[in-house]
């Protein structure tokens, strides 16, 4: 690697590199490896508070996931530090750019760090002739290639995804259906979702390509640890509501600014009774507040959703009782009633009931929010419960794979042994796209359920500014798979309620 390549900060972060020992570097996980107190002493020789055996501050489980991977044994809001990366995505749209960025600044022949934690999943511009996007993925495929990258899920027949069985779908959904996700880990990637994680008690957050860049060069980011909101949400979830309404409502309170570089903690009764789709569903969203990272203390559920995904050791972490939370906010979950939120921002709240006026002209099931197995299963319960046809065209994009065969061939429920892509032709839905994110975030012209007229549309996805899904004048109210369904029966935004109860 040439450093006179490398631009001040690169070099002068290689220059410490130098000086650590060789296992900070090496592709175990060093924190497991070797014992904390040799660890500290090696690589930071004069004494410092964190190895002096003075009794440590109470942390959160944020605080605690950095402070392991930045190899101290403290760790407090605000403090800057090197952090070791155990895995590192990038997709079809931000791939390119870190690529050149690494190449830049470490050399045209330079090696990844590790290229078995590097993870490269094409997603979200994926089913399309223009050629610029076809082109980000031959890129990506050729440096998997000269990098020797172990996790590549590639497309090269447009025509049948399925022809293309290493193919995925939606990055956030493929890392934890592939085991990429472990609780204890830290979790970057070029896309803001990456937050999605944080549902496996990880720290999990999107980068630029510049911090990629760098990423993939060294296995290590200069990181600031965020304070922590709490969130505790008890109570029995009402028949009618999904996590994505309880996000939504979280949002709404506290604002699309509400939580800017601050941890989102989710505990309590009903965050315990959630599966893991659901949970991703809650920490999906946390960007759309400003967080940096979500994050569900790992327990039963995680484990079992993670056995026989991955064979890599992993160690939880959990907030300590006294762990110093810069908010709490407390819900009452029983009482919440479905919301949406309402063009053109994530927290501009209404009740979905309050919106039963609003004509719309499309429904959109689909993305790394609302395009898992158990949304498709919610708004294939909607249409059961209703015996009704869709009266606007209703667009269903599964999130990956793996979810469009569940849709083809999970029974649903208290159907009789229908699936969910027997039960959506019964209603009248679109025939399941190829999966991919879509038209959640617009895309090139001729992406599949693309608004390219200025219609209104209700959609599972994760944001609504203008021009999101396409046209700049198109309006989008975000909704949980059940309202979307309930709203594509009536051809308004509507409350599931309608039909769920
Ligand atoms: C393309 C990517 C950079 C972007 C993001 O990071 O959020 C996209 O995934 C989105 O949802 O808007």
């Amino acid at each position: 690697m040439a450093s006179s390549l490398l631009s001040p900060s690169f070099s002068s972060f290689l220059r410490t590199k130098k000086d650590l020992p060789l296992y900070a570097f090496s592709s175990q996980r060093c924190f497991k490896a070797v014992p904390k107190r040799i660890r500290c002493s090696v690589a930071a020789p004069q004494r410092q508070p964190s190895t002096t055996g003075s009794v440590r501050t109470a942390m959160t489980m944020t605080e605690k996931i950095l402070a392991r991977a930045s190899e101290k044994a403290q760790l407090s809001p605000g403090d800057n530090v090197w952090v070791n990366i155990d895995v590192l995505m990038t997709h079809d749209v931000c791939g390119p750019g870190s690529i050149g960025i690494f190449k830049r600044e470490f050399g045209e022949d330079a090696k990844v760090w590790d290229r078995e934690k590097v993870v490269i999943i094409p997603d979200h511009y994926i089913f399309t002739s223009d050629e610029r996007a076809n082109r980000n993925v031959d890129i990506l495929r050729d440096f998997c290639q000269e990098q020797n990258i172990k996790y590549f899920y590639d497309i090269k027949d447009l025509g049948n995804f399925k022809a293309n069985p290493d193919y995925k779908g939606v990055c956030h959904v493929a890392l934890a259906q592939e085991g990429h996700c472990r609780p204890g880990e830290v979790l970057l990637s070029t896309d803001s979702h990456t937050c999605t994680a944080g549902a496996f008690g990880q720290f999990a957050t999107g980068i630029g390509n510049t911090e990629a860049g760098f990423v993939l060069g060294t296995g290590k980011l200069l990181l600031k640890g965020p304070p922590t909101l709490r969130f505790v949400m008890d109570g029995g979830m009402p028949d009618y509501l999904l996590s994505k309404g309880l996000i939504l409502q979280i949002i709404c309170e506290i604002s699309v600014a509400g939580a800017t570089y601050k941890a989102m903690e989710f505990v309590g009764t009903t965050v315990e009774s959630l599966s893991m789709e659901e949970r991703m569903t809650l920490c999906n969203m946390v960007v759309e507040a400003g967080g940096k990272n979500g994050v569900v203390p790992a327990d039963s559920t995680t484990f079992k959703y993670i056995e026989g995904k991955t064979f890599l050791p992993y160690e939880p972490v959990y907030s300590d009782q006294k762990a110093r939370f810069l908010s709490e906010y407390r819900f009452d979950v029983s009482k919440l009633e479905p919301v949406v939120a309402k063009p053109h921002s994530p927290d501009n709240r209404a009740l979905a009931r309050e919106c039963k006026d609003v004509k719309i002209n499309r429904v959109y099931i689909g993305s790394c929010t609302g395009g898992k197995t158990e949304d498709f299963m919610a708004a294939a319960k909607v249409f059961l419960a209703s015996g009704k046809k869709v009266k606007v065209p209703t667009f269903l994009v599964p999130a990956t794979q793996k979810v469009w065969m569940d849709v083809y061939t999970i029974p649903v429920p208290g159907s009789g042994g229908k699936t969910c892509s027997q039960i959506f032709e019964e209603a009248g839905c679109d025939t399941p796209a190829s999966p991919s994110c879509g038209a959640c975030l617009g895309g090139p012209k001729d992406t599949y359920a693309r608004m390219n007229e200025p219609q209104v549309c209700v959609s599972t996805t994760n944001r609504n500014f203008p021009g999101r899904m396409g046209h700049k004048e198109g309006q989008i109210y975000l909704a949980s798979p059940y309202t979307a369904a309930a709203s594509a029966l009536t051809g308004y935004v509507t409350d599931p309620r309608e039909f769920l109860q």
